[in-house]
This record gives structure tokens, C-alpha cells and sequence, in this order.
């Protein structure tokens, strides 16, 4: 099928928001999606609905209306027919909630927030433009508040935006114009956060009904273009957006490690994980020294990640890890992996460890393996946790998965080395599993403000 405009069917149209666009209202809005054009205007009222009075928290109401030269044939203007139809109720309520959605009103104070939204042109979307469009104006209506001291917090928890999503002729279509729409066999808006979470859901079968799969695609296709259109709105919104969510990060990782077997585990782990990962291949820095001096675990982490974070200015995650065996004073520790000497080879490493403790009895061989995982952001903020894994060294070596001391490491609660545990397994309970599992939960702490 070939799109209005020769568009790719994950495409949405070119979006234009302009901040400003009039005087006087202390936000002002025009976004302009393809030929869809709304102007969003947010004001500050210095007072609230009766069943808010008193209780020191603010509201948002929305109006929408569309100009009667908006549409191909004149529509008559509401005032004139003396009443708000029902779809113009549906829709002003749907940008009220998407904004309220997104605003600590106990932060907004007793004030309301009126916001009007008029359509000057509608080819299809108008509804989601204007709750994009909105958005944007109601920061900088409550970023005046902000400036001029009447609100100490910006109360902006989340971005939102929102974006039309079908299906016509069998193929599933991101932000419909008005002639799609109308041809539409699913028709779905999608109103979404920074985070990638859902605020609303509208969807409908308009002639027939639509399976699981074709909702999930729709779903796909929804997150994309909200992504880009908050990007939009970040860009648009400048040093303001730093100010709401924290320095705008990729949506980047690289892994900055020279061992592929920690590459693959750490990509295994973490394939739920929000990111896309860059190998130090990928980022063109493959096989890059670094000289791993600091004391422990968490300082050599922290100096890879820096490292390769200052070069590719990317969020860098970085595992530092070895094996602490109790006979012989927590060695290997930090030096594993050069404890046979500088270059040594995995296998002159273990048939070292296993000499130095060859008249040790089992159980005296505990052991645990130990991660510390770092990473450092392009701005300079970092952290590091640390994951361990309990177990014994054997006397032999056994199993043949794995790597470094796998294959003479048996785990707690398993009586079997991880070399002769599946990698599915390990990657369940080792010690990069436990730091990548606190890791994602710091993380996601640090990219929420
Ligand atoms: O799950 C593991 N299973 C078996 N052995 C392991 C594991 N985790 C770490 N180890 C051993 C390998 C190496 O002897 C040392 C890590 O040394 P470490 O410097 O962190 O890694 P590395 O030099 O191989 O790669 P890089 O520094 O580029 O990340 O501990
Ligand atoms: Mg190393």
C-alpha cells in the first residue's frame, strides 16, 4: 500500500510545535502535524472548582473546538448551534485527564489551568496533536509560575504525548491523516509517557474486530511515534526539558568490556533491559587497553566505564569480576584474570588456583565469584553495585560451558560447576545476574529525576 505522501507505515508526519505562537496566554502552542494544525493555549487562573477550595491543590480543565473553516466542508461553530456536541465532550475531557496525568496538582497549588485547544486546519489526529500540543504549553505556563517563585517544584512528573494508530487495508499505519482515518478498519490513539508507559488507550474495531497480534503491533507502532514526538517536544522545550527530567540521555549502552563470553552474558541479562547495547566493537573501540590499577573490584569498574564513556560520550557499563577463594586469602580477587601473570590464558589461570589449593579439603574450598558492575553517564554521574555468587572450587575441571574459572566453580544449591550448568541458568544466579538485577533498579532510579 502506498500512504498519503509516500509514507513509510512507521512513519508519522513531519511535526512542527512552536512555542510563543501568541501573546498573551502564559503558554502558547501551535503544533502542526503534517496538514494538522492546532493552536494549544494554556492559562493560569488564581483559583479553583468549588470541590477543590481549601484543600491546596491546583486543576487542569481543557476545551477544544475546531475552527469552522477547519474541515473541507464549513462546520457550524458550537456557539451558534448553542451546544458542545458530543465528541468535542469526548475529546476535552481526554486532554484534560492526559495533562492532569502528568501534573502534581497538590504541587500546582490552588490554581487552575485552563486549556484550549482550537483546531485551525484537521486532517486527521487532531485530538493527539492537541494533547502533544498542550503539553508544551502547559510547561511553560507552569514553568512562569516556577520562574516568578509561586511554585517552588516544577510539578511535571512525566512528558506525554499522543498518536493515532490503524489499520487500513490489512496494514497497521502509524499517525493517520484524514483519509487513512476514514478508510481505517482500526482506528487507536495512544496518549504515553517519557517513560514509555500508557496514560490512555482508545482503540477500536470500527468494522471488524482485531486480534491480539494486530494489538500488539498497533502498540509497537504507538510507542514509536510517542517517542519521537516527546523527542519533539524536548527539543522544542530546550533547557526547560533538562530542567523536568534530568540531561537527556541516548538510548544507548555500550558494554565496556574486551571479554566477549561477559558481552554475551551481559546481553543475555539484560535483554529486557530498556537500551540498546553497543559492544566496544560497535563504538570502533575493540580491543582497547585499559589499565585496570584501582584496589578493588568497583574501582576497576568504574575506571572501565569512565573510560569508554568519556570516548564515545555514551552511557557505559562496565563489570569488573574474579573469584575470592577463602583458603588462600581471597585470592584470586581483582588479579583473576592475570593471576597466572599478565597474559595468561584461562586455563593456566584455573590449573594455578587448583595447584595453590590442591591439599585443601572441600570443605575448606568456599568461594564465591564476585561483579562489580559500574556505569558512568555522559554527564559525569556514575554508580556501582556489586553481585556475588557462593560456591566451591573443585578439584577438576568439569563441564564444558563458560569461560575463566567456570569449569571448576561449583555453585551453591546445584552440586555442578557452571560449566556444566546451562548458560540460561547461570545467567540466572551469578554474580553479574544479582549486580545486573540491582543495576537495572538503580538505573531506572537515576533517569526518573
Ligand atoms: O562468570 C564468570 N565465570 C568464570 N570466570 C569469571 C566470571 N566472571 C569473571 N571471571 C573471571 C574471568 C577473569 O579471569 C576475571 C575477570 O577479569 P576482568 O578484568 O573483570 O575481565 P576481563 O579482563 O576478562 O575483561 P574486561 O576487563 O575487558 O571486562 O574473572
Ligand atoms: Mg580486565
Amino acid at each position: 500500500m502506498v500512504r498519503v505522501n509516500k509514507r513509510k507505515n512507521d512513519e508519522i508526519r513531519d511535526v512542527k510545535i512552536t512555542r510563543n505562537y501568541t501573546k498573551y496566554a502564559e503558554g502558547s502552542v501551535l503544533i502542526e502535524m503534517g496538514e494538522t494544525k492546532v493552536i494549544c493555549t494554556a492559562s493560569i487562573e488564581e483559583k479553583v472548582p468549588p470541590f477543590l477550595r481549601n484543600t491546596g491543590t491546583g486543576w487542569i480543565n481543557a476545551e477544544y473546538s475546531m475552527l469552522p473553516r477547519s474541515t473541507h466542508q464549513r462546520k457550524i461553530r458550537e456557539s451558534s448551534r448553542g451546544k458542545v456536541d458530543g465528541r468535542t465532550q469526548e475529546i476535552q475531557r481526554l486532554i484534560g485527564r492526559a495533562i492532569r496525568s502528568v501534573v502534581d496538582l497538590e504541587k500546582l497549588g490552588e490554581r487552575t489551568i485552563w486549556i484550549d485547544c482550537d483546531v485551525i486546519q484537521a486532517d486527521g489526529g487532531t485530538r493527539t496533536a492537541s494533547i502533544t500540543g498542550a503539553f508544551v504549553a502547559t510547561v511553560d505556563a507552569i514553568y512562569k509560575l516556577y520562574k516568578s517563585k509561586s511554585i517552588k517544584k516544577m510539578p511535571i512528573t512525566n512528558f506525554v504525548s499522543a498518536i493515532s494508530v490503524g489499520i487500513v487495508n490489512h496494514e497497521h499505519i502509524l499517525d493517520l491523516c484524514y483519509e487513512e482515518d476514514s478508510a481505517a478498519q482500526v482506528d487507536m490513539n495512544l496518549i504515553m509517557t517519557d517513560k514509555g508507559e500508557f496514560v490512555e488507550v482508545q482503540g477500536t474495531g470500527e468494522e471488524s474486530p482485531f486480534s491480539m497480534e494486530d494489538l500488539n503491533k498497533l502498540l509497537d507502532l504507538g510507542k514509536k511515534g510517542n517517542k519521537e514526538l516527546i523527542k519533539a517536544q524536548r527539543e522544542v522545550l530546550g533547557e526547560i526539558a533538562d530542567e523536568i527530567l534530568g540531561v537527556e540521555y541516548g538510548n544507548e549502552v555500550v558494554i565496556a568490556t574486551n571479554n566477549a563470553h561477559k558481552l554475551e552474558e551481559i546481553g543475555a541479562i539484560l535483554k529486557d533491559f530498556d537500551y540498546e547495547i553497543y559492544s566496544l566493537k560497535d563504538v570502533d573501540l575493540a580491543g582497547i587497553e585499559i589499565v585496570e590499577d584501582g584496589k578493588t573490584f568497583e574501582h576497576n569498574a568504574f575506571i572501565k566505564a569512565r573510560t569508554i564513556a568519556k570516548k564515545t560520550k555514551m552511557i557505559a557499563i562496565a563489570d569488573d569480576s574474579g573469584l575470592e577463594v577463602d583458603a588462600i586469602n581471597k585470592k584470586p580477587g581483582i588479579y583473576s584474570a592475570r593471576y597466572a601473570g599478565e597474559n595468561a590464558t584461562d586455563e593456566e589461570n584455573r590449573q594455578k588456583l587448583l595447584k595453590a589449593i590442591k591439599n585443601v579439603p572441600m570443605s575448606q574450598r568456599t568461594a564465591r565469584f564476585v561483579s562489580a558492575i559500574a556505569v558512568v553517564f555522559p554527564d559525569g554521574k556514575e554508580f556501582v553495585v556489586r553481585g556475588t555468587c557462593e560456591g566451591k572450587i573443585g578439584f577438576e575441571e568439569k563441564g564444558a560451558n563458560g569461560f575463566g574459572y567456570d569449569n571448576i566453580f561449583i555453585v551453591n544449591g546445584y552440586d555442578k560447576t557452571f560449566g556444566e550448568i546451562p548458560s540460561s541458568i547461570k545467567n540466572t544466579i551469578s554474580h553479574r545476574a544479582n549486580a545486573l538485577k540491582l543495576m537495572k533498579d538503580e538505573f531506572s532510579k537515576r533517569i526518573v529525576k
